[in-house]
């Protein structure tokens, strides 16, 4: 269970329902849906090797050789006791479920969060620029630094589900009060198995729209989007690429990055 959320100190404008829209492009069906609240563009993460360095595998071996120094993977727990049923690791800056403050130094061990690596942060740009894109071509009416502004991550939440992992609804909204009003976006990359990601304008995980995300896929929500509920109500097993597996030996389950800027 997630600790109750205090009540917001953001302008409600951010959380007007009319205004949510979502627009989900999948690259692998070359499908463009449209499914109401969030953006997930092209992000070149499908790829096996990108061309410019950046590809799936890299991202996976780069995460494992953070994930097991210092600062790296562990399982962080709420106020109560309850530990998520993920295994976390922050770059940048170390944000902490239990105070729900972003520190220098992590409370479990002191470790300082290592730093973003410089090839994340240009897979970032890419899709901030893929998205405008395709915001661009397919919905002419938007304002597209309004749907999603630009930013420069200086925190990565890198988070692994094993098969039975999942995370509540929540709302990320513990960046600077000028980061939220600006609505930055929080982009979020998926790699290995498939999760089911519930989101809405309210903390109902009965009436949360749901979308699959793959391995590969973008998700972004900014602007108007941006203090929206999500979460990850499971994952599907063995639903990963094999040749990512093969490559990477990466174990059964998913791993996610969370770009946003404070
Ligand atoms: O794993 C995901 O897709 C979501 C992660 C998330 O919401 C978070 O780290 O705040
Ligand atoms: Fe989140």
């Amino acid at each position: 269970m997630l600790p109750l959320l205090r009540a917001s100190p953001f302008p409600k404008p951010l959380l007007r329902r009319p205004n949510c829209r979502t627009f989900s492009y999948h690259p692998s069906s070359s499908q463009k849906k449209t499914v109401g609240g969030i953006t997930t563009p092209d992000s070149n993460l499908r790829s096996r090797r990108s061309p410019r360095g950046g590809g799936p595998v890299k991202i996976v071996e780069k995460c494992r050789d953070l994930g097991i120094n210092s600062g790296g993977f562990y399982r962080p727990g709420y106020k109560d006791g309850a530990k998520l049923r993920l295994y976390m690791m922050c770059l940048g800056k170390n944000w902490d479920p239990e105070s729900r403050l972003y520190e220098d130094y992590r409370q479990i061990d002191g470790a300082k969060a290592p730093e973003i690596p410089e090839f994340f942060r240009k897979l970032v740009d890419r899709a901030i620029r893929a998205s405008h894109d395709f915001l661009r071509q397919d919905y002419k009416d938007v304002n597209i630094e309004d749907e999603v502004p630009n930013m420069s991550p200086d925190i990565c939440i890198v988070n692994f589900y094993n098969n039975s992992g999942k995370l509540g609804l929540h709302q990320d909204r513990d960046e600077s009060k000028k980061s939220l009003h600006k609505g930055l976006p929080v982009i979020s990359f998926s790699l290995g198995d498939s999760a089911e990601f519930l989101y809405g304008v309210e903390r109902d995980a009965d009436n949360a729209e749901k979308v699959v995300l793959e391995s590969g896929d973008v998700l972004m929500f900014g602007g108007i989007s941006r203090l929206i509920y999500h979460g990850v109500s499971c994952i599907h097993p063995n639903t990963a690429p094999k040749r990512l597996i093969e490559e990477t030996k990466l174990r059964p389950g998913r791993l996610n990055l969370t770009f946003r800027q404070y």
